[in-house]
């Protein structure tokens, strides 16, 4: 097996509908078109074209919500994803989602979530963690331990993905559309809802909208990752850093002054690498600012962002990062290991990463 899939990964920075296999896509398109419902021929072009300006990267987002948005088509985009990280050793995912109403198929953000669970107690080719902190312990999670448990017991040594959700509050959304997400988090705790991410066309819409759900979240305990800095917009940066968010995403568009408050305020910055080069965000992946935060030895972690709209992968980031900054095997373990402290889990589940790196060291060879 290739290197690069051996080598245990943790996966923090995926959105679900950027994460959708091509074939899916296309399947989904196909039904459609023979419906009537969307030109198939057009779609198949769109779909199929890999190199994508920022501008339009979101109008495929559009589209691909046209295909995605009904529960059993959620359900399924969800399964697979979840399948397609754990193949290649994806060992902790933590998956992000904007709660999607769709009147016309009777789903509230509520009953999409209920679709995205579907989805992951649907996966059948590796064993999932959807919950295991004991303080969240309650009736309403009994089906799920009982699964997991039952996997246990029967000593079928299948491979095992910790899986956690980030709601996402996306920019076009209105302070209370945002505020519903939020709550919607809370209400979904004891299903594996860690968190809130803030993401979506980085042109639309002012930080000032979504700060009060943001707020609310933090004080609830929900911990929060923003999209910053992906176009300039230094006011925007700022703020967002005096926010505290637990990490960020991407950082492309930092001046000076950003990089030294982000840095003296440690927070830890999701790289995806692949993304921002073909969005052209950043220009080419030598000058790209993962070498200057991993060589000062500031928390980073790799992702894919969206590995279906960006045709890439966790491995390919890992490896793709190696190659282009000249960094050993030895020390890319060292990297994959280090992500485990930026999770949003809690410490039992660290401590239990922590051992399948332990184990991973002994068989990988450097
Ligand atoms: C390329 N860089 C990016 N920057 C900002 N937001 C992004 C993004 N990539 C994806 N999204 C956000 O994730 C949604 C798709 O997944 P879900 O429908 O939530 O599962 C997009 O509509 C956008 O809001
Ligand atoms: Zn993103």
């Amino acid at each position: 097996m290739d290197w690069w899939v051996s080598l245990p990964k943790v996966e923090l920075h995926a959105h679900l509908n950027g994460s959708i296999r091509d074939s899916t896509l296309l399947e989904l398109a196909r039904e459609l078109g023979d419906r009537g419902l969307v030109c198939f021929p057009d779609v198949e072009c769109v779909i199929l074209k890999h190199d994508r300006s920022l501008t339009e990267v979101f109008k495929l987002f559009d589209l691909i919500h046209i295909l995605t948005t009904d529960h059993e088509t959620v359900t399924r985009i969800t399964k697979e994803v979840i399948e397609d990280f754990a193949a290649e050793n994806v060992v902790y995912l933590e998956l992000r989602t904007t709660p999607k109403k769709n009147a016309s198929k009777g789903m509230t953000k509520k009953s999409y979530m209920e679709a995205v669970l579907e989805g992951i107690r649907a996966v059948n080719t590796v064993e999932v963690d959807i919950f295991s902190e004991p303080n969240f312990d309650c009736p309403a999670n009994a089906g799920i331990y009982a699964r997991s448990d039952g996997c246990a017991r029967n000593g079928t040594a299948k491979k095992k993905i910790y899986v956690r959700l980030l709601l996402s509050i996306d920019r076009r959304e209105t302070t209370e559309a945002a505020m519903e997400t939020v709550k919607l988090a809370l209400e979904m705790r004891h299903l594996g809802v860690v968190g809130i991410d803030l993401s979506g066309n980085p042109v639309i819409g002012e930080w000032l909208t979504f700060l009060p759900a943001l707020e609310f979240a933090k004080e609830q305990g929900l911990l929060i990752t923003l999209h910053c800095g992906e176009v300039p917009n230094q006011v925007e940066i700022h703020a967002m850093l005096d926010f505290l968010p637990a990490r960020i995403g991407h950082a492309c568009c930092f001046g000076e002054e950003e990089w030294a408050k982000l840095k003296s305020l440690k927070i830890p910055v999701e790289i995806c690498l692949t993304s921002n080069i073909k969005t052209e965000t950043i220009s080419s992946v030598d000058i790209h600012h993962f070498a200057d935060l991993y060589n000062s030895g500031h928390p980073i972690v790799l992702c894919t962002d969206d590995s279906g709209v960006f045709s890439t992968s966790v491995s390919g980031e890992y490896s793709l990062a190696s190659s282009s900054f000249g960094i050993q095997k030895r020390e890319m373990f060292q990297l994959a290991r280090n992500a485990v402290n930026f999770i949003f889990a809690g410490n039992k589940v660290k401590l239990e990463l922590e051992q399948v790196f332990d184990l991973a060291a002994k068989s990988l060879e450097f």
